[in-house]
């Protein structure tokens, strides 16, 4: 009987668009299918391999830079042979890509890896319904990724009004005909949805043909892709963040600063967990949850954008360490944060 050979998805999308809060609902409702996950992420600090980590049956993280970018294809062949190997017992390899990732790089990837035990099983790609609009004015490759999806999810569908999710539901339609496109918020999708879909052989070729295009340009340019306009800042401070002045810090937060993303500790008596932050454009949320048992006290940020000024950014941030954070327990202080967690 032939070996089966184990599907490898590639999960993109913009950034924020949420693609870990797709890969940990599927990973949470997997039954008893067991899920591998190749997670790369962008800045230096691994934020999103760090909210995922526990939950998966075998992980591998590929920090700092877009894995689309790398020259050498060998270090994702380790992984996905590490991944791949019969005693990890996997049923479906997801590869969260970074939020600049161009797809279809991945994609040619799995495709050349010489691997038998593995077989590409098609690309999700995750819009954002608050900010696709804005994101595609600026970024008119997320079209093309949309178009050699197999699956679109039109996440955070709750946070625009029916009538826009419709449009946007046309919208995506007419960018990848026929390709199905599953409105969704926080990722819950059927996970059937991904594990029994087959890549289209049209889009497949469409990849194909970028490579034929790019073999004939010679080396392929990186300077056109979605990452080479973005830079990552990363802040990690031991000490505790001074709650008011991180606000204000948040609120005002410079227009090409897109994404915010990491862990704050504020220590501040009665708000002593770990409060997950997020930023994507307008959108900000902080989640409070308990610290892992033994895990380090630490504020860790990584902010992505572009024409941000990072010495200035690293300074701002510095002005909101707390160096005595029992003297300055102003229990209000906590207030502008409180605003926006979401338990
Ligand atoms: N309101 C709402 N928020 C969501 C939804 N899905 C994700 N989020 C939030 O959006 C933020 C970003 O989600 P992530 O899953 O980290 O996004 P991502 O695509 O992995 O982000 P990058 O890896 O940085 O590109 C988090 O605060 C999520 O809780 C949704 O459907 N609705």
């Amino acid at each position: 009987m032939a070996k089966r050979q184990i599907p490898v998805i590639v999960l993109a999308g913009f950034l924020g668009s949420g693609k870990t809060t797709l890969l940990n609902h599927l990973l949470s409702r997997s039954g008893g299918s067991r899920i591998g996950a190749v997670v790369n992420d962008f800045g230096k600090i691994e934020i999103d391999a760090m909210s995922i980590a526990g939950q998966v049956d075998s992980m591998v993280s590929l920090g700092n830079g877009c894995l689309c970018c790398a020259v050498d294809t060998s270090e994702l062949d380790g992984f996905l042979e590490k991944l791949a190997r019969p005693s990890a017992r996997l049923d479906v390899i997801v590869i969260e890509a970074s939020g600049l990732a161009e797809p279809q790089e991945l994609i040619r990837m799995i495709l050349a890896s010489e691997n038998r035990n593995i077989v590409y099983g098609g690309l999700v790609e995750v819009v954002d319904a608050a900010e696709f609009e804005r994101t595609r004015a600026t970024h008119p490759e997320l079209d093309r990724h949309v178009a050699i999806a197999d699956l679109v999810v039109l996440n955070k569908a709750d946070r625009v009004a029916d009538e826009a999710r419709d449009r946007l539901l046309e919208t995506l339609g007419e960018l990848s005909p026929g390709t199905p496109v599953v409105p969704a918020s926080y990722g819950r999708i059927d996970p059937e949805l991904l594990f029994d879909r087959k890549p289209r052989e049209d889009h497949l070729e469409a990849v194909r043909q970028l490579s034929f295009e790019d073999l004939c340009h010679g080396d392929h340019d990186h300077d056109g892709h979605l990452h080479a306009a973005y830079e990552s800042v990363e802040f990690v401070s031991e000490e505790p963040m001074h709650p008011r002045r991180l606000m204000e810090f948040l609120d005002s937060r410079p227009k090409g600063l897109y994404r915010i993303k990491g862990f704050v500790h504020f220590g501040i008596p009665g708000h002593r967990q770990r409060f997950t932050v997020h930023a994507v454009g307008d959108f900000l949320r902080f989640y409070p949850s308990p610290w892992a048992r033994g895990e380090q006290r630490l504020t860790q940020l990584v902010m992505i954008g572009r024409g941000v000024d990072a010495v200035s950014l690293r300074e701002r941030l510095d002005s909101c360490r707390n160096r005595s954070a029992e003297q300055n327990a102003d229990p209000n202080s906590m207030w502008g944060v409180l605003r926006y967690a979401q338990s």
